[in-house]
């Protein structure tokens, strides 16, 4: 199911969620894998992918939920089974950005129901009225924000008006809602949260620090360093061997934990790992 990126996330939020069967996501893949990153990094692990988000990050490493969101529609009923047929007891929900699906809190109410251990991969710009056992929040920096020269749909990065890509439309949009600080302080408050960044260089470290700040203003919970994850960038082994270093050192540098991309590090750029 190929949808074009002139339609918003709306395609996927507002198509009925409701149906004869049940409520419905848009599933992009189901696997087990080993849970590459942050804290659980190397637990074994089952993984719902959504498709469709709410922004459009240019390094996405999951065009085809965000940029191209492409899937099938299954029952959470379906994907109950299709999890239980599996061994793992951890399930990460991850997408495209599945907390903007309501048929994502009736999942999540029924694998905690059922006594699976839940994390949410999200933007942190939603708060899931549901049980999660780990929020695992990644919130977009202005690094991520799309533009002519990294535009993933293939734009030409000059400015003469013949650029076929669609990246500039999103830069606005992007910009607009990457982050809300008072969503991501409720999500310190109300849930077992990491808070993830994905790391591009040095210059990424001073709007990570004072959103840190902001965020600790707000909340009312203590959020320790050690809840504060530098992630390198990089969709394959080649692009890591040339951010992770350096983001490691960073992470030293400031007191936060480095989180590795094990998943790249083991079966690169492969789909269902
Ligand atoms: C595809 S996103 C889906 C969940 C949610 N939309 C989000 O961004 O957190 C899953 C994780 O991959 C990270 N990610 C995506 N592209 C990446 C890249 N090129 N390098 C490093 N991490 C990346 C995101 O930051 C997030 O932590
Ligand atoms: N192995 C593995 N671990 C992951 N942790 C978060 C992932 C994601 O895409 O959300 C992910 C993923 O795609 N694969
Ligand atoms: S928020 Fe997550 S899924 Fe959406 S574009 Fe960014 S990395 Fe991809
Ligand atoms: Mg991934």
């Amino acid at each position: 199911m190929p949808v074009t990126s002139e339609v918003d996330e709306s395609v996927f939020a507002a198509e009925s969620a409701e149906r004869a069967d049940g409520p419905a996501l848009p599933i992009n893949e189901l696997f087990t894998s080993l849970q590459g990153e942050g804290t659980l990094a190397g637990v074994p692990s089952t993984f719902v992918r959504t498709s469709g988000c709410n922004l459009r990050c240019w390094f996405c490493d999951s065009y085809h939920t965000s940029w191209e969101p492409t899937g099938a529609w299954r029952t959470v009923e379906a994907i109950l089974s299709a999890v239980e047929s599996r061994d793992a007891d951890h399930v990460v929900l991850t997408g495209g950005e599945p907390l903007i699906h309501d048929a994502s809190l009736d999942l999540l109410r029924r694998l905690a129901d059922r006594g699976y251990h839940t994390t949410v991969e999200t933007n942190g710009t939603v708060v899931p009225d549901a049980p999660v056992d780990l929020v695992s929040v990644s919130p977009k920096l202005a690094s991520s924000t799309p533009t002519p020269e990294r535009d993933p749909t293939g734009g030409d990065g000059d400015s003469d008006g013949d650029d076929p890509g669609t990246g500039g439309d999103w830069a606005d949009r992007h910009e607009a809602r990457r982050i809300d600080r008072d969503v991501l302080a409720t999500l310190a408050d109300d849930f077992d949260c990491q808070f993830k960044f994905v790391v591009t260089g040095e210059a990424d470290m001073p709007e990570i620090e004072s959103l840190v700040a902001d965020v600790r203003d707000r909340a009312e919970t203590t959020i320790p360093d050690e809840a504060i994850l530098l992630m390198p960038e990089g969709q394959t082994r080649e692009q890591l061997a040339e951010t992770r270093n350096a983001v490691a050192e960073l992470a030293l540098d400031h007191g936060y934990r480095y989180t590795p991309r094990l998943h790249v590090d083991l079966w690169n750029d492969a789909p269902e790992t």
